[in-house]
């Protein structure tokens, strides 16, 4: 754990990470291997300067230079982490920038990254990585590559705390942390024994406690506490910055959706699978028609017959059948015939009913003797006319619908006309959803006198409707209270029945914000992420966890998404990320995770029809109504387009975008993406925009 204790009050070590890439600094590329280190060192218990966010330079020993000299001068961060310029090319230059700054360098960091990677690969052996010590502060030099730059710091976790109250000089701190590396590495070497392994990768460290600072036991190697009552922090020892560092949208929808994973088919009957997704390609089992049909009510006839008066020798309706032996329909003769029937054989075409005249009847009036053919031509119809072939409609084996296709009326009717739904159908099971409202404060929306400081709740109901809406099966708990074995035995009960549980409230830095220790240390569950660059729902928290079932002693993985509490942030965090998610494990294969295309959530650009104040910080989801409405003339637009057309879509703000305020959902079909920044964005202004309609 990278945390001592001075006088009784623990002191987190701190650390910073530089990513130095030339295209991330120009925003050429995505940075992944800063965050993914931070991850790493967040859930050791460092503290990671810079609001938690890496810090980017281009390829410069300058550039390189200024940052480490800030960071370890002044801001005293104990350790730094470089990622990237370690290789051979030319702009490769951190090792270089890094030797001209440490004051003792410290080659066995070094060796212990390149021993683990040469493991993996013989191209470790073309990093250069170069670590020391400069002042009090700890340097080392990663790879660029995530998988790289991971694996190395991984090899120098465990002794890094150490390595820091050492540079430190602080004997008492570092008697501690060695007595530690030397117990873990202990008990690592008894486990091995006992199971005849020799992963000596896998470091005891990992299965220690997570989180935030404690002044007692941060570093035993506890299991999960079973009852929850002894994960909150005296609230004086709170972090005052949270631990979680903060990620992108981009980001965070990734990581969701890397994790959200296709669930496996189920068979379903047309009546109840409206709103699934097929599971398999689905071909045709017989051609449409499986018969030649007439198109139309009238007669059949023969291709060498022109107009003129015929005897009429027999009538077939539809449903009704020919025997193979019966005469074919021979020339000069005509039958009767309705639309959807079978045509006589040797019949060519149909002529409707509208296009003869009646010449002789039985006296009884039930049967057609002769009939008048009208028209000019000769033969009269063209072979084929009004007659619908064997498999015209769909040819048998024709593949219909593919793996993926969203079940709609029009689907489902397809499939019932091709003989795919003889047995049923397998569609992707859709994850079952339980809602978890949380909070000391939360009342009943029917409670008749809501008591001094309570808040109706509107999460769980927002939530149930929005699922239902959407069709996921969905179901709401008891509103927890803000109490840890509260909270985890409630979690625990919704992850029994649901694969995914969203709980509203109690994920920012409040003392009764007890979520996310709840998730980690009472339930072992793994953290993504617990902040997002966005507004609202900064606090957005999301999470899985290994759930291994009584009965069948299977594992599952579970996905908690631990929404913030105020109203607004539920509505668009669920719309953002919960539905994202539970759309993919339905299998929609229009959500895509590598390329974090989602198709539902396409943006268009929209003309702003008010201003919009920026946060100086976070970009923002802004809840507005689009139409279509002409262009609005502003002094800094002109015609985009030669046409007379001026509709453009216009997009009225619903107001006040505090995120308490449930008002600004309401009549909102998008969200507008509207940048951080300085100042507003003025009427007549285009942003992109998510047109959400049926979303929130
Ligand atoms: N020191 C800081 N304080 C806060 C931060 C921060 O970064 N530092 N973030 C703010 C942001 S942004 C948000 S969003 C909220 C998130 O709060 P929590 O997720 O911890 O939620 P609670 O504290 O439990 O509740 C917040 C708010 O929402 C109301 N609420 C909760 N549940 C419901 C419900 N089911 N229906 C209706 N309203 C609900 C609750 O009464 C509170 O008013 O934290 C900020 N603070
Ligand atoms: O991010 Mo919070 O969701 O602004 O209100
Ligand atoms: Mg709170």
């Amino acid at each position: 754990m990278a945390a001592k204790t001075v006088e009784g009050v623990t002191r987190r070590l701190s650390c910073a990470v530089i990513t130095v890439s030339d295209r991330v600094a120009a925003s050429q590329a995505e940075d992944r291997s800063g965050p993914a280190l931070i991850r790493m060192l967040v859930v050791e218990n460092w503290e990671v300067v810079n609001d938690g966010n890496p810090h980017v330079v281009p390829d410069e020993v300058d550039a390189i230079q200024a940052l480490v000299k800030r960071l370890v001068d002044e801001e005293k961060v104990d350790l730094v982490l470089t990622t990237g310029g370690t290789g051979f090319s030319p702009r490769d230059v951190t090792p270089e920038a890094i030797t001209g700054l440490v004051d003792r360098l410290a080659p066995g960091l070094s060796i212990a990254m390149v021993t683990t990677s040469l493991e993996k690969t013989p191209m470790a052996a073309l990093s250069r990585p170069v670590c020391g010590i400069r002042g009090k502060s700890v340097i080392v030099t990663l790879p660029g590559s995530t998988k790289g730059s991971t694996e190395n710091l991984d090899a120098l976790l465990m002794v890094l705390p150490h390595a820091v109250d050492l540079a430190r000089g602080d004997t008492r701190a570092a008697d501690d942390t060695h007595k530690k590396i030397n117990d873990a590495a202990a008990a690592e070497d008894t486990k091995h024994r006992h199971h005849h392994h020799h992963h000596h990768h896998q470091h005891p460290h990992r299965q220690s406690h997570h989180g935030c600072a404690r002044t007692t036991s941060s570093h035993q190697h506890a299991s999960h506490s079973k009852d929850g009552d002894d994960v909150a922090v005296p609230v004086a020892h709170r972090a005052r910055t949270s631990p979680y560092p903060m990620v992108s949208f981009d980001d965070a929808l990734a990581t969701v959706l890397m994790h959200a994973k296709q669930l496996s088919s189920v068979k379903r009957t047309l009546v109840d699978s409206l709103g699934y997704v097929l599971a398999n390609d689905v071909c045709a089992a017989e051609d449409v028609p499986s018969f030649r049909a007439s198109i139309v009510d009238g007669y059949a006839v023969t291709g060498t017959d022109g107009p003129g008066v015929y005897p009429v020798i027999s009538n077939t309706t539809a449903g009704s059948t020919h025997s193979p032996a019966s005469t074919p329909l021979a020339a000069g003769q005509i039958a009767r015939i309705t639309t959807g029937a079978p045509l006589p054989p040797g019949a060519t075409g149909v002529i409707m009913v509208e296009d003869t005249t009646l010449i002789q009847a039985s006296p009884d009036g039930l049967t057609e003797n002769f009939v008048q053919l009208h028209g000019t031509n000769t033969p009269l119809l063209a072979p084929g006319t009004n007659v619908r072939e064997i498999g015209s409609d769909v040819a048998k084996g024709t593949k219909v619908l593919p793996r993926g296709a969203r079940l709609s009326p029009a689907e489902l009717a397809l499939l019932a006309s091709v003989g795919a739904a003889t047995n049923e159908i397998d569609v992707v099971a859709k994850p079952k959803v339980v809602v978890l409202s949380t909070g000391n404060e939360i009342a009943d929306p029917a409670e008749k006198n809501l008591q001094p400081g309570h808040t109706r709740d509107s999460n769980k109901y927002f939530l149930l409707n929005a699922l239902r809406e959407e069709r996921f099966p969905a179901t709401i708990m008891n509103t927890a209270k803000d109490s840890a074995p509260e909270l985890a035995g409630s979690i625990r009960a919704a992850l029994d029945s649901a694969d995914v549980l969203i709980t509203t409230g109690g994920v920012s830095m409040g003392e009764m914000d007890l979520l996310k220790p709840v998730l980690e240390k009472a339930l072992g569950a793994t953290i993504h992420f617990g902040r997002v660059n966005i507004k609202p729902g900064k606090p957005t928290t999301f999470a899985t966890l290994t759930h291994t079932d009584a009965e069948t002693n299977t594992t599952t993985t579970k996905l908690v998404f631990a929404l913030p509490g105020n109203p607004a942030s539920v509505a668009v965090t669920f719309t953002l990320f919960v539905l994202p998610a539970l759309r993919k494990m339905a299998g929609d294969p229009t959500v895509l995770a590598p390329t974090l295309k989602v198709e539902f959530l396409s943006s268009v650009l929209v003309q702003l029809a008010d201003r919009i104040p920026l946060d100086p910080e976070r970009p923002e989801f802004h809840r507005a109504h689009v139409t279509l409405a002409p262009i609005l003339a502003t002094t800094t637009t002109t015609s985009l387009s030669s046409s007379n057309n001026t509709n453009r879509f216009v997009a009225t703000s619903t107001g006040s975008q505090r995120s308490s305020r449930v008002l600004s959902l309401c009549a909102s079909n998008a969200l507008l993406k509207v940048p951080a920044g300085q100042g507003l964005l003025e009427r007549g202004a285009y942003v992109d925009a998510f047109l959400v309609r049926g979303l929130l």
